[in-house]
């Protein structure tokens, strides 16, 4: 599948359409970050292994910061050294998980 990156005004208008994301970093660094909190190591990891399935699925992979209670999610394509589509796709998938 080709992939392309996102414009500016793109990238502000598909963040406005989620919540709890930011924009983190610039230039090739830049990506979509948001930290998920959940009540134990139990379900934390519920949720990692959910996401990790999806991405599998759609072969696109977060970088994942897994703590007891939380796990920091991010979305960059390296594809195309930016963001593109299928970051906002996940991201929407992954927010889907915790409904
Ligand atoms: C060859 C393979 O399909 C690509 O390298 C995929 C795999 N997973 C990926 N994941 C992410 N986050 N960005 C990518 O550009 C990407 N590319």
């Amino acid at each position: 599948m080709t992939v392309r990156a996102l414009k500016p005004t793109e990238i502000v208008q598909r963040l406005s359409a989620l919540t709890g994301w930011q924009l983190t970093g610039d230039g090739a660094d830049v990506a979509i970050e948001k930290t998920f909190r959940f009540d134990n190591y139990y379900k934390t990891m519920a949720f990692v292994n959910a996401l990790a399935f999806i991405a599998h699925g759609m072969d696109h992979h977060p970088d994942l910061s897994v703590h007891y209670n939380r796990c920091v999610v991010r979305f960059s394509t390296h594809d195309v050294q930016g963001l593109s589509d299928n970051d906002f796709t996940a991201a929407a998938r992954a927010d889907a998980l915790v409904g």
